[in-house]
C-alpha cells in the first residue's frame, strides 16, 4: 500500500486485505471519526479493503476541497451503491458531463414544477390534509408514524415526477414503499468497500436482494413512464416525466444525446428515494427531539396558535411571523444528522491537497457530522437547542455554517423542498395534536442506527388531538 500510495493524509496503520476495517465496526462509525479527527486532524485517510478512503472534517476543510477544488472533487466513486444499483446514471450517481447536464436539467425543471413557489406549497398542503385524517383515526393510541409518513412526503415528490398522488391504502404503493425501505435499511456500507461479498452464495449481506429491490421500483416507474408516453400533448409537459420526453423526442437526431430511457430512470429514481427518505427521516427524528424536549413543543405551540390559531393550516407566509418554528426545524436538520457522512465523492486524477497527494478513484467523505456537532460553531452539540439559530432580536439566522444538505456543486438539490415539507408539517401536526410519550415514564431511545441514512431506530408515539 504504501510504494503504490506515498504522499495519502495521515491515518490508523491498514491490516493486512481488511485494512482499517476494525475502524468501521462500530454502528455508528461517524462516532469514532470523530476520535480519529482528534489524532490525525481533519484530513485523515482509511483503507477499507483495499480503497483508499479520505475523509475531510471541519467547514472551513470541506469548503476548501468542495468548492475550490469543485471541479476535481465532485465525481462519484466506483463502488456498489453508484456501479451496481444507478449504473453510473442518474442524478446522485452519475460524474463528469453526464452528471452536469442531467443535474441542470433537473433544477430548472423542478423550478418549473414550483420548486421554491407557492404551487409546491399547495401540493404539500393538499397531502398533509390526506395525512391528517390517518393521524385522526388512530385516536391517541401509541403507533409508529414511520410508514404513514414515509407514504404522505413521498406523495409530494410524486405529484410533481408523476403529475398522481397514490391513496395511502394502494396496495401497490404501499408494498413499494415497503421494498424502498428495506433497501434502506439492507444496505450495508460494507458491500461497497467489498464487492466481491455480493457473489457468496446464498447472499449473506443481500446485495441481489437489494438489486431486486431496485428493479421493482424502476419497472413500477417505468410503467408510469409508458402511461405518459401514451397519453402526452407534445405542446404542455403535466410533470416531470412529460418534461423529461419531451427533451429526449427534441434531442433524438443530435449523436450525442445522453437523454435515453435509462438515464431518465434512474434520474426519476433519484428524485424518488432522495425526496421521500431524507424528510421521512428527519420528522421522525422531529417528534422524537420534541417528545425528549416538551419546552420546546410548547414554545413552538404558542408561536402556532398566535400567529396561525387553529381555523386554517399553517402556510409558508407565516414563516416570517415563526422564527421559532423555523429554527426548530432548522436545529431538527442539524441533530438529526440524517447523512453524517454525506454521499460518496472521489477523483478521476490525483489531486494535490494541502501537500497531500489524492489518488485518482480514492473515495471522498465529507464528514458533514464534523461540522453539525462542532462544539465551536454549536456549543454543547448534543443539546437540542433552536435558540442558537435565533438572534438577540429573537429573529431567525440561518449560519453559513450549516452543511447538512453538503457543500459545493453537488450540494442536495431539494433543500428547498425538505424545508418547506419540515415547516409545514411538524408545524401543521403541533397545531392539531400533542406529542404524547407510549409510555409515561420511559422515552424511546435517541440512538440512532447509520445505514445509507441516519434514522431513529423504531419507536411508537400517541398523537393527541387538540379539539
Ligand atoms: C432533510 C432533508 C435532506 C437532507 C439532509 C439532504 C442531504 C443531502 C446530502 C448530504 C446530499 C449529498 C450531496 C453531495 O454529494 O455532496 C444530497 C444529495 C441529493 N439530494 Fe438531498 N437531502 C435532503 C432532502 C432532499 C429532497 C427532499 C430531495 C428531493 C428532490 C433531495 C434530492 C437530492 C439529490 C437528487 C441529490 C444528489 C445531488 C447530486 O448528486 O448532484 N434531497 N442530499
Amino acid at each position: 500500500r504504501r510504494l503504490q500510495h506515498k504522499n495519502l493524509p495521515p491515518g490508523p496503520t491498514p491490516l493486512p486485505v481488511i485494512g482499517n476495517l476494525t475502524c468501521m465496526r462500530r454502528n455508528n462509525v461517524f462516532l469514532t471519526f470523530r476520535e480519529l479527527r482528534v489524532k490525525y486532524g481533519d484530513v485523515f485517510t482509511l483503507h477499507i479493503g483495499n480503497i483508499v478512503t479520505v475523509v475531510f472534517n471541519g467547514y472551513a476543510t470541506l469548503r476548501e476541497a468542495f468548492v475550490q477544488h469543485g471541479d476535481s472533487f465532485s465525481d462519484r466513486p466506483n463502488i456498489f451503491i453508484f456501479k451496481d444499483i444507478s449504473k453510473h446514471h442518474g442524478i446522485a450517481g452519475s460524474s463528469g458531463d453526464l452528471w452536469k447536464e442531467h443535474r441542470t436539467f433537473a433544477l430548472k425543471t423542478l423550478r418549473e414544477f414550483g420548486f421554491g413557489k407557492r404551487g409546491l406549497e399547495s401540493k404539500i398542503i393538499e397531502e398533509i390534509e390526506a395525512y391528517l385524517p390517518c393521524l385522526e383515526e388512530k385516536n391517541g393510541e401509541p403507533f409508529n408514524i414511520h410508514a404513514l409518513t414515509q407514504t404522505s412526503v413521498s406523495n409530494v415528490i410524486c405529484s410533481i415526477v408523476f403529475g398522481q398522488r397514490f391513496d395511502y391504502k394502494d396496495e401497490r404503493f404501499t408494498k413499494l414503499m415497503e421494498m424502498f425501505d428495506a433497501n434502506f435499511k439492507l444496505m450495508n456500507p460494507i458491500l461497497n468497500f467489498f464487492p466481491f461479498l455480493q457473489h457468496i452464495p446464498g447472499d449473506p449481506f443481500k446485495a441481489k436482494q437489494i438489486l431486486r429491490n431496485a428493479d421493482t421500483v424502476y419497472a413500477f416507474i417505468w410503467e408510469l413512464v409508458q402511461e405518459h408516453d401514451n397519453s402526452m400533448d407534445d405542446t404542455y409537459s403535466r410533470d416531470y416525466i412529460d418534461a423529461y420526453l419531451k427533451e429526449k423526442k427534441e434531442r433524438q437526431s443530435d449523436q450525442s444525446n445522453t437523454f435515453t430511457d435509462f438515464q431518465m430512470l434512474r434520474s426519476i429514481g433519484d428524485l424518488f428515494s432522495a425526496g421521500t427518505e431524507t424528510t421521512t427521516t428527519s420528522i421522525r427524528w422531529a417528534v422524537l427531539f420534541l417528545l425528549y424536549n416538551p419546552d420546546v413543543k410548547e414554545r413552538m405551540v404558542a408561536e402556532i396558535h398566535d400567529v396561525v390559531g387553529t381555523s386554517r393550516f399553517p402556510n409558508l407566509g407565516d414563516k416570517e411571523n415563526m422564527p421559532y418554528s423555523e429554527a426548530v426545524v432548522t436545529e431538527v436538520i442539524r441533530k438529526a444528522n440524517v447523512a453524517p457522512l454525506g454521499v460518496p465523492h472521489s477523483c478521476k486524477t490525483d489531486v494535490e491537497f494541502r501537500g497531500y497527494t489524492i489518488p485518482k478513484g480514492a473515495v471522498l467523505l465529507l464528514n458533514i457530522d464534523s461540522v453539525l456537532f462542532d462544539p465551536v460553531e454549536f456549543p454543547d452539540p448534543e443539546k437540542f437547542d433552536p435558540t442558537r439559530f435565533l438572534n438577540e432580536n429573537g429573529k431567525f439566522f440561518g449560519r453559513e455554517v450549516f452543511a447538512a444538505f453538503s457543500v459545493g456543486r453537488r450540494a442536495c438539490l431539494g433543500e428547498t423542498l425538505a424545508r418547506m415539507e419540515l415547516f409545514l408539517y411538524l408545524t401543521t401536526i403541533l397545531q392539531r395534536f400533542d406529542l404524547v410519550p407510549e409510555h409515561a415514564d420511559r422515552l424511546p431511545s435517541l440512538e440512532g442506527v447509520l445505514g445509507v441514512t441516519h434514522t431513529p431506530r423504531p419507536y411508537n408515539v400517541r398523537l393527541v388531538s387538540r379539539q
